[in-house]
C-alpha cells in the first residue's frame, strides 16, 4: 500500500480578525485512510477543511498536501477535490450537465459552461465518450444515474451532496476534502456515500470529512480529530478515544430497584437523580463510575441476589468522549481537557 502523508499540518493558525479559527493544530492523514474531524459550532472544522482545497493559505504553521508544501497563495492543491459549504452546482442545469460543466471548465473537456447551459444534450454530445463514461459512472456510483436528466432545482440537500460527491470523484482525487457529507442524507443515501468512501480509501485516496456527531463519524472513519474553539483536543484512532473516557454514565435495570439503589448507595460510585428527560421514566438506577465501579456494583448486586434486566451507558462511549472532550456538556462526566497521548495541543 502506497504509505505516502496525504496531510501533513503543523501549528497551523487561522484568524478572522480577533476570530481565532485554528490555534496551533497539527494533522496527519495517510492515504487510504478515511479522517473525521468533528467539534461543535465554530469549532474550526470548515475553516480547516478550506485549507486543505486550498481555498485560503494560513497565517501560521507549515501545510503539506500529498508530499508537497502548499503555496502562498490560495490555489487546489494537484491531485485535492471536495467541497465546502455545500457543492457548487448549477440550479438549472440537470445532473448529468452540471457534471460535464464542470468537466468542460476543469479544461478536460472540449466545452466550457456556457455552451452546456444552452444546449440540452444531457448525453454529453458535447463531451467526449470517455468523459460521458466517467459521468455515468459516478453518477451511478452516488445513486443519481436515475434522475440524471433532471434540473437539480428540485434536488433535495441530499441529492445535491451526492452530486457534490459525484462531481469531486470525476477529478480521482488521491484527497478528498468533504464538509459535512452526511447534511441532508436519508439512511440508505448515507450507506450509500460510506461505500463510494470505503472504496475509494481501499484504493488510497484519503479522506478527510466533517461532522457534528461522533456517532457519523464512528460508522465510517479509522480515526478522527476532535477540534474544540480552534484547538485540537484529540487526534488519533477511534479506539484510544474510546478508551480516553474511563467515567461512563449507565442504567442499571434490576428486578428489585429499592434494595439496588440500597446497595448502589454503598458503593463509592456516584448515583445520578432520575432521568427526568425520558417521558416515561422507570425505577433504573442511573449510575456514574468507571469500568472497575460497574464491576464491584453488578458482582454486590448478584451476591445480594438482585437480577439485573438491563445494564449500557446512557450515552455511547464515543459520543461520551467527544462531549468530555468538547466541555459542552456541563452534564457529562469528565471535563475538557486535550488528551495529550498522540499529536494533541
Ligand atoms: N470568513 C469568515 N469571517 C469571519 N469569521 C469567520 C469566517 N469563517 C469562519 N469564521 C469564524 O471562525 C470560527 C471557526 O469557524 P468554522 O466555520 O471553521 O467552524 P466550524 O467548526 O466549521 O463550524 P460549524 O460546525 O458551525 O460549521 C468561527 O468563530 C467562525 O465564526
Amino acid at each position: 500500500m502506497d504509505q505516502t502523508t496525504a496531510v501533513r499540518a503543523r501549528d497551523i493558525s487561522e484568524s478572522f480578525g480577533d476570530v481565532v479559527a485554528l490555534d496551533g493544530v497539527d494533522l496527519d492523514v495517510e492515504q487510504g485512510r478515511i479522517h473525521g474531524l468533528v467539534g461543535p459550532n465554530g469549532a474550526g472544522k470548515t475553516t480547516l477543511l478550506g485549507l486543505l482545497l486550498g481555498l485560503a493559505v494560513a497565517d501560521g504553521g507549515q501545510l503539506e498536501i500529498l508530499g508537497s508544501p502548499v503555496g502562498s497563495r490560495p490555489a487546489v492543491p494537484d491531485g485535492v477535490a471536495g467541497f465546502v459549504d455545500g457543492p457548487g452546482l448549477y440550479p438549472s442545469l440537470t445532473a448529468r450537465q452540471n457534471l460535464a460543466a464542470l468537466v468542460a471548465l476543469r479544461g478536460s473537456g472540449p466545452g466550457n459552461a456556457e455552451n452546456t447551459e444552452n444546449a440540452d444534450n444531457t448525453d454529453g454530445a458535447d463531451n467526449s465518450a470517455e468523459d460521458a463514461d466517467d459521468i455515468d459512472e459516478v453518477l451511478e456510483q452516488v445513486g443519481l444515474r436515475e434522475v440524471a436528466g433532471d434540473r437539480i432545482r428540485g434536488f433535495s440537500l441530499g441529492m445535491r451532496q451526492r452530486l457534490g460527491l459525484a462531481a469531486a470523484l470525476l477529478t480521482k482525487p488521491r484527497l478528498l476534502v468533504l464538509d459535512e457529507p452526511a447534511n441532508g442524507l436519508d439512511p440508505a443515501g448515507t450507506r450509500q456515500v460510506h461505500r463510494v468512501l470505503s472504496r475509494l480509501a481501499a484504493a488510497s485516496t484519503a479522506v478527510v470529512l466533517s461532522s457534528h456527531r461522533m456517532d457519523d463519524l464512528a460508522a465510517l472513519c479509522s480515526e478522527v480529530t476532535i477540534l474544540n474553539a480552534g484547538r485540537v483536543m484529540f487526534s488519533g484512532p477511534l479506539a484510544e478515544l474510546a478508551s480516553a473516557t474511563d467515567v461512563l454514565d449507565y442504567r442499571v435495570r434490576t428486578d428489585e430497584p429499592a434494595r439496588a439503589r440500597l446497595i448502589a448507595q454503598a458503593s463509592d460510585l456516584t448515583l445520578l437523580p432520575p432521568d427526568e428527560a425520558r417521558p416515561h421514566p422507570d425505577d433504573s438506577l442511573l449510575v456514574r463510575c468507571s469500568q472497575g465501579e460497574l464491576d464491584d456494583l453488578v458482582v454486590r448486586l448478584v451476591r445480594a441476589e438482585v437480577a439485573i434486566r438491563e445494564l449500557a451507558p446512557t450515552v455511547a462511549p464515543l459520543e461520551a468522549a467527544f462531549l468530555a472532550l468538547c466541555g459542552d456538556d456541563s452534564d457529562a462526566p469528565g471535563g475538557a481537557q486535550p488528551v495529550t497521548e498522540r499529536g494533541v495541543a
